[in-house]
């Protein structure tokens, strides 16, 4: 097929952009220009980053009015197809501009902007004179000042034709008007190029360039003289392959010159190789082998077997309880994948917090995995990526994004945690990537993992439902754990009973009693904070005053390490200060983060006590992590104290006992999700003591020591929990029985915006009743989509923006995404107002 036209989604992000635009494809290029390209083209008067996403042979529009694509930026389209397709999914279901689905799908580094270059400008071909060198053309016609001649010779100088626009006015300072100068004569001309923000990283290889024949004479030919040069030779000849210059100089103690004066020679050649930057050359991972399967385990690994075996898609929900060893189905699942060509995608909820996961991986793996880390450096993360998409490894770890890994035969999906709310982005594209998983892998007609001992209710209802539809997951159960040590007992503590009783530290009684024990016996406790909740702002005693932001409607947070307030909506920052800025009292209080004030409590309690605290002030070093779990697993201390940090996939050993400090603080949250998230929460904390031969105990402190949620937790039962949760959601018409889309508009002006939000809903409401969509969700109907609002969002102002929400509330088949998206673009584009916004979240995990 001869394509003439590729149709390219630019990077300008504006709702009249969201649509691809036609550009030529240039002889040149016709045959590397493919769907998933990037290229640079021409937009207005700049240069942009695009992606091809069709080829046509034809267009509609007239040739002679279209432009040429600019450059291609890679050889291999960083995108392979059915990305591109997944990205046109995304933007339907996620109510997003097509760009932000594609820039969501590569590395930061292929990010690329527009950089302006200077070069000496070419004679169009018509004027060229075959004959006329270079020389000439320029030093000819347009008289040169002295200045202007210097600043010709320089770029002619430096080899490069090329050469950017800052460099150039940084060599010549005050020679701005020059430079101008010459642009305006055609000697220079100006050009756009797209720039990546990191480039392939390369060393400098060494080779010897003597066949073994030759190699007596040439080396009997060195002077006495030139002793370091045939040295240098003789080694790379025994050696017998390519060495990087650096390994050549360290070893002989050379300098480079003396290579250098070789590759004159031509004894030796010299080049450029390609590196890849792994962040883990200096780790060494304990090699693992499978471990033989339990009966559980083998009864899991052969349903999802079959399905890789047939390459078909499947859905699996694996619900086994913590410590009944996941993660190893996970791993032999993987191998097979593998031995049948095919590659794997392991997602983590948070890969900083889950050092523990990338070390079995790798252990098991070894160099088959890349990790996709957001700790990395923007080029570290790069080659982790290219190692994917040039087929280097098989298996990809990492947080939500890893989702898109572009392997070409995927095979299978896990989504460990697959409960947690990282996997939503609630930036724009604001996907799920429990979704696109299920997506992608129904693409590839591969096989999807969800992993949990707390599974979502949206997951475990799908799983569950009656009508099963094509896509739900299957269920699969594993209650045992698989070292065949029993879950850990569970204590309720009742806060209140111990205040009345005139305990009034943070610690109850009998948490207290088992800290001392452990101290004793010499084994190891986990203490957490739910971190929700604890207050870090700053309170006057005396007068009641908050300090709060001038622009959003929020209190301020206390950091204690630059002593200053924060803003966590927009950045805004103060000093804190010593005296109430209200009444003038000194009685204003800092409270620090939760975990400091129980850490100096605890030494106040256990002298000599060693902690670990592991919360955001802690653990913001890169590496920070793993050394302090290093540290506990070493054990070089006796409490491991923390916020949600600690209850995920911990697994060590002499860990006995696991406290809660405050357990309800997650559920005085306004949240129709805040007793299954304290019920995950609690079992997943539980879930880290005694895991191995040792028995594990947990104290769970709470005012609330009657709710459903803690008693369901407190005797791992989560099939009670959900029967009782689903109750409450299914009265209220909440997820899992409806979806939901959160509407929010903002706008400086709050009567404007007011009238706005009037006008949105009722035209939603509006064309939802032309579609006879609309209804009351108590309505019998399995098509239904009801709209609640306007209402002020629950933080009502952001960087001074007033905000309004709406909820519509729908089930069955309906293209609700749709609809909101057309209502909201049909009112931007009347409005005529920028500072107008509108943004929609699908399937929204937080309700703020
Ligand atoms: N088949 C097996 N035989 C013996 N030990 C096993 C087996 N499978 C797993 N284990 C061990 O049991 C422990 C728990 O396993 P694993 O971490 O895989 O469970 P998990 O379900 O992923 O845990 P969690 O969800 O609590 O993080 C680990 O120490 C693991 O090495
Ligand atoms: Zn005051
Ligand atoms: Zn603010």
């Amino acid at each position: 097929m001869n394509f003439k036209i590729a149709r390219v989604i630019v990077d300008v992000p504006s709702r009249q952009t969201d649509r691809p635009f036609d550009y030529i494809i240039p002889d040149e290029m016709r045959d590397w220009i493919e769907i998933g390209s990037r290229v640079g083209v021409p937009f207005g008067h700049r240069t942009v980053q695009g992606f091809v996403i069709d080829l046509r042979p034809d267009s509609e529009l007239n040739f002679a009015r279209m432009k040429p694509i600019q450059e291609l930026l890679d050889l291999i389209p960083p995108l392979p197809m059915d990305l591109v397709k997944l990205a046109e999914w995304m933007s339907h279901r996620y109510a997003c501009s097509m760009i932000s689905a594609l820039q969501a799908m590569i590395p930061t580094a292929l990010k690329g902007k527009a950089e302006r270059y200077i070069q000496l400008n070419e004679p169009s071909e018509s004027t060229t004179d075959p004959e006329q060198t270079e020389e000439a053309v320029y030093a000819a016609p347009p008289l040169l000042t002295g200045e202007e001649e210097r600043i010709v010779d320089y770029i002619k100088a430096n080899g490069s034709m090329l050469m950017t626009t800052a460099h150039l006015s940084a060599h010549f300072p005050g020679q701005g008007e020059t430079i101008k100068g010459l642009l305006r004569t055609g000697v220079l001309t100006e050009t756009q190029m797209i720039k990546d923000k990191v480039r392939k990283k390369t060393v400098k290889t060494v080779t010897a360039a003597v066949s073994g024949e030759q190699a007596e004479a040439v080396l009997a030919s060195f002077s006495a003289q030139a002793r370091r040069q045939k040295e240098v030779l003789q080694f790379l000849l025994e050696v017998g392959v390519t060495l990087s210059l650096q390994e050549v100089l360290s070893t002989l103690h050379v300098t480079a010159g003396t290579v250098k004066k070789l590759v004159e020679k031509g004894f030796v050649v010299m080049e450029d190789a390609e590196v890849f930057r792994d962040p883990y050359q200096d780790r060494r991972f304990k090699r693992t082998d499978p471990l033989p399967r339990t009966p559980e385990q083998e009864w899991v690994y052969g349903k999802i077997s079959e399905v890789l075996d047939n390459r078909a898609y499947g859905a699996f929900l694996l619900h086994g309880v913590t410590g009944s060893g996941k993660t190893e189905v996970y791993m032999q699942t993987i191998e097979r994948c593998i031995s049948l060509g095919r590659q794997a995608i392991v997602l983590v909820p948070e890969i900083s917090l889950t050092p523990q996961m990338v070390e079995r991986f790798k252990g098991r793996f070894g160099n088959k995995v890349a990790v996709m880390h957001s700790r990395l450096s923007t080029g570290e993360r790069y080659d982790e990526w290219r190692k994917i998409r040039e087929g280097r490894v098989q298996v990809a770890i990492g947080a939500r994004s890893a989702v898109f890994a572009p392997f070409s035969d995927l095979g299978l999906i896990v989504m460990d945690e697959e409960h947690e709310t990282s996997y939503k982005q609630e930036e724009t594209p604001k996907y799920h990537a429990r979704d696109v998983a299920i997506r992608r892998a129904k693409q590839h007609h591969a096989a999807v993992i969800l992993g949990s001992a707390t599974p979502s209710l949206e997951s475990y209802h799908a799983a569950r439902s009656l009508n099963n539809e094509q896509y739900a997951p299957m269920l699969l159960e594993m209650n045992a754990r698989a070292s065949g040590s029993k879950l850990p007992g569970i204590q309720i503590v009742d806060m209140r009973e111990e205040l009345r009783e005139g305990n009034r530290s943070m610690f109850s009684r009998d948490l207290h009693a088992g800290i001392a024990a452990r101290l004793e016996r010499g084994e190891q406790s986990v203490l957490f904070l739910n971190r929700r909740g604890f207050s870090t702002f700053v309170m006057c005693r005396t007068c009641g005053y908050v300090a709060g932001c001038p622009d959003c409607d929020i209190s301020l947070t206390y950091h204690q390490k630059s002593n200053n307030l924060r803003c966590h909506y927009c950045g805004y920052a103060v000093p804190a200060p010593s005296v109430c800025p209200e009444c003038g009292s000194e009685h204003i209080r800092y409270f620090g983060t939760g975990t400091q004030r129980v850490e100096s409590e605890l030494s106040k309690l256990f002298p000599g006590i060693r902690v670990i605290r592991m919360d955001v002030d802690t653990t913001t070093e890169k590496g920070s992590h793993e050394k302090l779990l290093k540290a506990f697993r070493d054990k070089k201390a006796d409490v491991l104290l923390g916020t949600q940090m600690v209850a995920k996939g911990l697994d060590f050993p002499d860990v006995t006992l696991v406290g809660v400090i405050a357990a309800d603080t997650s559920l005085n949250f306004p949240d129709f999700r805040s007793a299954e998230k304290t019920f995950q929460l609690l079992t997943q904390v539980a879930g880290r003591a005694g895991r191995h031969q040792l028995p594990g105990e947990v104290v769970i402190q709470t005012y609330i020591p009657d709710h459903y949620s803690i008693i369901h937790a407190s005797q791992h039962d989560y099939n009670s929990f959900v029967r009782e949760e689903l109750q409450h959601r299914k009265a209220l018409h909440y997820p899992p029985y409806s979806r939901l889309i959160l509407v929010t508009l903002s706008h400086e002006k709050l009567p404007l915006l007011l009238r706005m939000a009037e006008n949105f809903t009722a035209n939603l409401r509006g064309k939802a009743q032309q579609l006879g969509w609309f209804g009351n969700m108590d309505r019998f109907t399995r098509d239904v989509l009801d709209i609640l609002g306007p209402v002020a969002s629950p933080i009502p102002r952001i960087k001074n923006r007033y905000r309004f929400q709406c909820m519509v509330k729908y089930r069955g088949s309906l293209d609700a995404s749709e609809l909101v998206r057309s209502v909201a673009e049909t009112m931007l584009n009347d409005m005529r107002d920028s500072s107008f916004q509108i943004s929609i979240d699908v399937d929204p995990q937080m309700l703020m």
